[in-house]
Protein backbone atom coordinates (compact mmCIF):
# COMPACT_ATOMS: atom_id res chain seq x y z
CA UNK A 1 0.00 0.00 0.00
CA UNK A 2 1.12 3.24 -1.05
CA UNK A 3 2.05 5.62 2.32
CA UNK A 4 0.57 8.82 2.68
CA UNK A 5 3.11 11.65 3.17
CA UNK A 6 2.69 13.29 6.45
CA UNK A 7 3.59 16.80 6.53
CA UNK A 8 4.97 18.48 9.64
CA UNK A 9 5.06 22.46 10.41
CA UNK A 10 9.08 21.64 10.35
CA UNK A 11 10.10 23.96 7.20
CA UNK A 12 12.36 21.30 5.17
CA UNK A 13 15.45 22.45 3.19
CA UNK A 14 16.22 19.17 1.01
CA UNK A 15 19.30 19.44 -1.10
CA UNK A 16 19.40 23.24 -2.18
CA UNK A 17 22.08 24.15 -4.49
CA UNK A 18 23.15 28.23 -5.62
CA UNK A 19 25.98 29.03 -7.53
CA UNK A 20 26.21 32.96 -8.04
CA UNK A 21 27.53 33.98 -11.96
CA UNK A 22 31.44 34.94 -10.71
CA UNK A 23 31.27 32.30 -8.30
CA UNK A 24 34.42 29.63 -8.05
CA UNK A 25 32.36 27.30 -5.65
CA UNK A 26 28.74 26.97 -4.89
CA UNK A 27 27.75 29.23 -2.59
CA UNK A 28 25.36 26.67 -1.03
CA UNK A 29 26.15 23.01 -1.83
CA UNK A 30 22.90 20.41 -2.11
CA UNK A 31 22.05 21.48 1.92
CA UNK A 32 19.59 19.09 3.36
CA UNK A 33 18.09 19.74 6.48
CA UNK A 34 15.17 20.91 8.63
CA UNK A 35 14.08 23.52 11.04
CA UNK A 36 11.55 21.90 13.69
CA UNK A 37 9.00 24.58 15.40
CA UNK A 38 9.90 25.91 19.27
CA UNK A 39 13.55 25.65 18.37
CA UNK A 40 16.07 27.85 17.97
CA UNK A 41 19.20 27.09 15.31
CA UNK A 42 21.74 29.07 15.35
CA UNK A 43 23.99 29.17 11.50
CA UNK A 44 27.62 29.23 11.86
CA UNK A 45 30.65 29.36 10.12
CA UNK A 46 33.80 32.04 8.42
CA UNK A 47 32.87 34.89 6.17
CA UNK A 48 31.50 33.96 2.94
CA UNK A 49 30.54 30.28 3.43
CA UNK A 50 26.94 30.88 2.82
CA UNK A 51 24.58 31.64 5.38
CA UNK A 52 23.11 34.47 4.48
CA UNK A 53 22.45 32.64 0.65
CA UNK A 54 20.78 30.17 3.08
CA UNK A 55 18.28 32.79 4.49
CA UNK A 56 17.93 34.52 1.13
CA UNK A 57 16.75 31.38 -0.58
CA UNK A 58 14.18 30.16 2.08
CA UNK A 59 12.74 33.79 2.02
CA UNK A 60 12.99 34.24 -1.69
CA UNK A 61 14.68 37.27 -2.37
CA UNK A 62 17.86 34.87 -3.98
CA UNK A 63 16.62 31.84 -5.97
CA UNK A 64 18.42 28.33 -5.42
CA UNK A 65 19.82 26.34 -8.87
CA UNK A 66 18.23 23.25 -7.55
CA UNK A 67 16.58 21.83 -4.65
CA UNK A 68 13.51 22.52 -2.69
CA UNK A 69 12.15 24.44 0.30
CA UNK A 70 8.93 23.00 1.99
CA UNK A 71 6.64 23.97 5.02
CA UNK A 72 3.67 22.09 5.75
CA UNK A 73 4.47 20.01 2.05
CA UNK A 74 3.90 23.45 0.60
CA UNK A 75 7.15 24.47 -1.96
CA UNK A 76 7.98 27.82 -1.03
CA UNK A 77 10.00 28.28 -4.30
CA UNK A 78 8.37 30.21 -6.90
CA UNK A 79 5.72 31.47 -4.19
CA UNK A 80 7.20 34.23 -2.81
CA UNK A 81 3.64 35.76 -1.99
CA UNK A 82 3.61 32.87 0.47
CA UNK A 83 6.97 32.54 1.62
CA UNK A 84 6.27 36.51 2.54
CA UNK A 85 3.49 35.70 4.39
CA UNK A 86 5.22 32.84 6.42
CA UNK A 87 8.59 33.75 7.14
CA UNK A 88 10.01 37.33 8.22
CA UNK A 89 13.40 38.08 7.71
CA UNK A 90 15.82 40.70 9.75
CA UNK A 91 18.68 41.70 7.30
CA UNK A 92 22.43 41.60 7.92
CA UNK A 93 22.54 45.11 7.14
CA UNK A 94 19.41 47.71 8.97
CA UNK A 95 17.00 48.92 7.09
CA UNK A 96 17.16 52.53 6.83
CA UNK A 97 15.29 54.89 8.56
CA UNK A 98 15.60 57.85 7.47
CA UNK A 99 12.95 60.13 7.88
CA UNK A 100 11.30 58.09 10.69
CA UNK A 101 11.21 57.23 14.24
CA UNK A 102 12.03 54.29 15.67
CA UNK A 103 8.61 54.25 16.99
CA UNK A 104 6.95 54.87 13.66
CA UNK A 105 9.31 51.97 11.97
CA UNK A 106 7.72 49.73 13.97
CA UNK A 107 4.07 51.06 14.21
CA UNK A 108 4.46 50.60 10.18
CA UNK A 109 4.88 46.99 10.39
CA UNK A 110 2.47 47.07 12.81
CA UNK A 111 -0.40 48.58 11.10
CA UNK A 112 0.35 46.30 7.62
CA UNK A 113 1.61 42.81 9.47
CA UNK A 114 -0.77 42.13 12.60
CA UNK A 115 -3.44 43.66 14.51
CA UNK A 116 -6.27 46.37 14.57
CA UNK A 117 -5.95 49.75 14.88
CA UNK A 118 -6.82 50.35 19.00
CA UNK A 119 -3.90 48.10 19.46
CA UNK A 120 -1.21 49.72 17.25
CA UNK A 121 0.12 51.61 20.12
CA UNK A 122 -0.27 49.09 23.05
CA UNK A 123 1.91 46.35 20.84
CA UNK A 124 4.67 48.52 19.83
CA UNK A 125 5.20 49.89 23.49
CA UNK A 126 5.50 46.36 24.37
CA UNK A 127 8.16 45.85 22.43
CA UNK A 128 10.21 48.86 23.07
CA UNK A 129 9.67 48.10 26.35
CA UNK A 130 10.90 44.12 26.03
CA UNK A 131 13.71 45.69 24.35
CA UNK A 132 14.28 48.39 26.37
CA UNK A 133 14.10 50.67 23.54
CA UNK A 134 12.08 53.55 25.38
CA UNK A 135 14.53 56.30 25.63
CA UNK A 136 15.12 56.35 21.84
CA UNK A 137 11.59 55.72 20.51
CA UNK A 138 10.84 59.07 19.21
CA UNK A 139 14.49 59.55 17.90
CA UNK A 140 14.85 59.82 14.23
CA UNK A 141 16.13 56.71 12.44
CA UNK A 142 19.10 57.99 10.91
CA UNK A 143 20.58 59.73 14.02
CA UNK A 144 20.19 56.17 16.15
CA UNK A 145 23.82 54.34 16.76
CA UNK A 146 24.44 51.46 14.80
CA UNK A 147 22.96 48.87 17.62
CA UNK A 148 19.82 50.28 18.47
CA UNK A 149 19.59 50.90 14.41
CA UNK A 150 19.98 47.01 14.41
CA UNK A 151 17.68 46.73 17.61
CA UNK A 152 15.19 48.49 15.51
CA UNK A 153 15.31 46.42 12.75
CA UNK A 154 15.22 42.91 14.90
CA UNK A 155 11.96 44.63 16.47
CA UNK A 156 10.29 45.22 13.07
CA UNK A 157 11.11 41.24 11.93
CA UNK A 158 9.50 40.08 15.05
CA UNK A 159 6.53 42.39 16.21
CA UNK A 160 4.29 40.83 14.27
CA UNK A 161 5.95 37.00 14.35
CA UNK A 162 4.63 34.47 11.20
CA UNK A 163 5.56 30.85 11.77
CA UNK A 164 9.33 31.46 10.13
CA UNK A 165 11.72 33.90 11.68
CA UNK A 166 15.06 34.80 9.67
CA UNK A 167 17.27 36.57 11.70
CA UNK A 168 20.59 37.78 10.20
CA UNK A 169 23.52 38.65 12.96
CA UNK A 170 20.83 40.44 15.32
CA UNK A 171 23.35 40.88 17.91
CA UNK A 172 26.18 42.64 16.24
CA UNK A 173 27.02 45.88 18.26
CA UNK A 174 24.29 45.44 20.34
CA UNK A 175 25.67 45.86 24.55
CA UNK A 176 25.47 43.19 26.31
CA UNK A 177 22.21 43.90 27.84
CA UNK A 178 20.12 44.18 25.46
CA UNK A 179 21.92 41.23 23.40
CA UNK A 180 20.65 38.97 26.12
CA UNK A 181 17.18 40.78 25.84
CA UNK A 182 17.02 39.82 22.27
CA UNK A 183 17.85 35.86 22.89
CA UNK A 184 15.18 36.37 25.83
CA UNK A 185 12.72 37.41 23.09
CA UNK A 186 13.77 34.44 20.93
CA UNK A 187 13.28 32.26 23.39
CA UNK A 188 9.67 33.50 24.06
CA UNK A 189 8.86 33.25 20.71
CA UNK A 190 10.36 29.57 20.00
CA UNK A 191 8.06 28.72 22.88
CA UNK A 192 5.22 29.81 21.10
CA UNK A 193 5.62 27.56 18.39
CA UNK A 194 7.70 30.05 15.76
CA UNK A 195 10.87 28.34 13.91
CA UNK A 196 13.89 30.61 14.47
CA UNK A 197 16.82 30.42 12.28
CA UNK A 198 19.85 33.26 13.40
CA UNK A 199 23.01 33.58 11.61
CA UNK A 200 25.72 34.52 14.05
CA UNK A 201 29.69 35.14 14.59
CA UNK A 202 28.81 34.77 18.49
CA UNK A 203 29.42 31.53 19.53
CA UNK A 204 29.82 32.29 22.81
CA UNK A 205 25.89 32.93 22.74
CA UNK A 206 25.07 30.57 20.30
CA UNK A 207 26.30 27.79 23.36
CA UNK A 208 24.38 29.77 26.06
CA UNK A 209 21.01 30.60 24.10
CA UNK A 210 20.39 28.01 20.96
CA UNK A 211 19.45 24.97 20.74
CA UNK A 212 21.20 23.91 17.90
CA UNK A 213 23.79 24.92 15.58
CA UNK A 214 24.66 24.33 12.01
CA UNK A 215 28.13 24.47 10.84
CA UNK A 216 28.94 25.95 7.45
CA UNK A 217 31.76 25.85 5.42
CA UNK A 218 32.44 26.56 1.60
CA UNK A 219 28.75 26.29 0.69
CA UNK A 220 28.39 22.61 2.54
CA UNK A 221 26.84 21.94 5.94
CA UNK A 222 29.42 20.25 7.82
CA UNK A 223 27.83 19.69 10.86
CA UNK A 224 24.04 19.87 13.07
CA UNK A 225 24.56 18.89 16.29
CA UNK A 226 22.55 19.79 19.19
CA UNK A 227 24.22 22.94 21.32
CA UNK A 228 22.78 20.68 24.78
CA UNK A 229 25.33 18.03 23.78
CA UNK A 230 28.32 20.38 24.59
CA UNK A 231 26.65 22.05 27.38
CA UNK A 232 25.50 18.78 29.36
CA UNK A 233 29.59 17.78 28.93
CA UNK A 234 31.94 19.59 31.30
CA UNK A 235 33.84 20.09 28.52
CA UNK A 236 34.10 18.76 25.04
CA UNK A 237 36.82 18.49 22.99
CA UNK A 238 37.57 18.26 19.14
CA UNK A 239 40.28 16.11 17.19
CA UNK A 240 40.40 16.36 13.26
CA UNK A 241 42.55 14.30 11.56
CA UNK A 242 43.55 14.37 8.17
CA UNK A 243 43.87 10.71 7.04
CA UNK A 244 45.98 8.76 4.24
CA UNK A 245 43.24 6.37 3.98
CA UNK A 246 39.56 5.48 5.58
CA UNK A 247 41.16 1.77 6.72
CA UNK A 248 42.14 3.84 9.94
CA UNK A 249 38.57 4.10 11.16
CA UNK A 250 38.09 0.64 11.71
CA UNK A 251 40.30 1.02 14.90
CA UNK A 252 38.56 4.44 15.43
CA UNK A 253 38.17 5.54 19.51
CA UNK A 254 35.10 6.06 21.28
CA UNK A 255 33.35 9.55 20.54
CA UNK A 256 30.44 11.27 21.39
CA UNK A 257 30.40 12.04 17.82
CA UNK A 258 32.46 10.85 14.77
CA UNK A 259 31.99 12.89 11.44
CA UNK A 260 34.16 11.54 8.21
CA UNK A 261 34.04 14.21 5.65
CA UNK A 262 34.81 12.11 2.79
CA UNK A 263 36.27 14.55 0.33
CA UNK A 264 39.23 15.35 2.00
CA UNK A 265 39.12 12.52 3.78
CA UNK A 266 39.04 14.57 7.23
CA UNK A 267 37.94 12.52 10.69
CA UNK A 268 36.32 14.68 13.18
CA UNK A 269 35.42 13.47 16.52
CA UNK A 270 34.10 15.15 19.17
CA UNK A 271 35.49 14.00 22.78
CA UNK A 272 34.47 14.01 26.37
CA UNK A 273 37.67 14.45 28.71
CA UNK A 274 37.35 10.51 29.20
CA UNK A 275 37.83 9.83 25.51
CA UNK A 276 40.64 12.13 25.28
CA UNK A 277 43.31 10.06 26.09
CA UNK A 278 42.03 7.00 23.94
CA UNK A 279 41.37 9.24 21.15
CA UNK A 280 45.43 10.19 21.50
CA UNK A 281 46.93 7.03 21.63
CA UNK A 282 45.10 6.14 18.54
CA UNK A 283 46.57 9.04 17.12
CA UNK A 284 49.91 8.37 18.12
CA UNK A 285 49.34 4.68 16.71
CA UNK A 286 47.87 6.18 13.59
CA UNK A 287 51.19 8.81 13.05
CA UNK A 288 53.65 5.84 13.45
CA UNK A 289 52.15 3.92 10.84
CA UNK A 290 52.40 7.20 8.80
CA UNK A 291 48.89 6.98 8.64
CA UNK A 292 48.04 11.05 9.69
CA UNK A 293 48.46 13.96 7.13
CA UNK A 294 47.51 16.36 9.45
CA UNK A 295 45.88 16.76 13.09
CA UNK A 296 44.67 19.43 15.16
CA UNK A 297 42.98 18.66 18.89
CA UNK A 298 40.78 21.31 20.33
CA UNK A 299 39.12 21.85 23.67
CA UNK A 300 36.17 23.08 25.70
CA UNK A 301 33.70 25.55 24.40
CA UNK A 302 32.34 25.86 21.14
CA UNK A 303 34.54 28.91 20.74
CA UNK A 304 37.80 26.99 20.86
CA UNK A 305 36.34 23.82 19.38
CA UNK A 306 35.24 26.05 15.90
CA UNK A 307 38.99 26.15 14.89
CA UNK A 308 39.08 21.99 14.95
CA UNK A 309 35.45 21.94 12.92
CA UNK A 310 36.48 23.96 10.05
CA UNK A 311 39.21 23.53 7.58
CA UNK A 312 39.24 27.22 6.78
CA UNK A 313 42.20 29.60 8.71
N1 LIG B 1 24.71 38.58 -4.77
C1 LIG B 1 25.83 37.89 -4.88
N2 LIG B 1 26.48 37.81 -6.07
C2 LIG B 1 27.62 37.10 -6.20
N3 LIG B 1 28.19 36.41 -5.19
C3 LIG B 1 27.60 36.46 -4.00
C4 LIG B 1 26.38 37.19 -3.77
N4 LIG B 1 26.02 37.04 -2.48
C5 LIG B 1 26.95 36.26 -1.92
N5 LIG B 1 27.89 35.90 -2.81
C6 LIG B 1 29.05 35.01 -2.58
O1 LIG B 1 28.53 33.77 -2.10
C7 LIG B 1 29.35 33.25 -1.06
C8 LIG B 1 28.50 33.06 0.19
O2 LIG B 1 28.09 34.35 0.66
P1 LIG B 1 27.14 34.55 1.91
O3 LIG B 1 26.83 36.00 2.03
O4 LIG B 1 26.00 33.60 1.82
O5 LIG B 1 28.10 34.08 3.12
P2 LIG B 1 27.96 34.28 4.70
O6 LIG B 1 28.31 32.98 5.30
O7 LIG B 1 26.63 34.84 5.04
O8 LIG B 1 29.11 35.34 4.99
P3 LIG B 1 29.26 36.47 6.16
O9 LIG B 1 29.49 35.75 7.43
O10 LIG B 1 30.48 37.24 5.72
O11 LIG B 1 28.03 37.32 6.15
C9 LIG B 1 30.50 34.23 -0.90
O12 LIG B 1 31.58 33.77 -1.66
C10 LIG B 1 29.97 35.53 -1.47
O13 LIG B 1 31.00 36.32 -2.00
Amino acid sequence: MKQEKVFTNALEITAISKKYQRGKIPANDKITTSFQPGQITAVIGHNGAGKTTLLNQIIGTVKPDSGDITYQGYSLLGNTKLARTLVSMMPQFHAPLTGVTLRQSIEAIVHIRCVTEKQVKARTNQILADLSLEQWADQSGDKLSGGVQRLTSFAMAVVCPPPIILLDEPTNDVDPVRRKLVWQYMRKLAQKGHIIVIVTHNLLEVEEYADRFLLFEQGRLIQDTPTGKLNSQFATHTLSAVLQDKDGLTTAPKALEINYLEEEARVVFTLTSEQIIEAINWLLKMMDQGKVINYKLSSASLDVSYGGMTNEQ
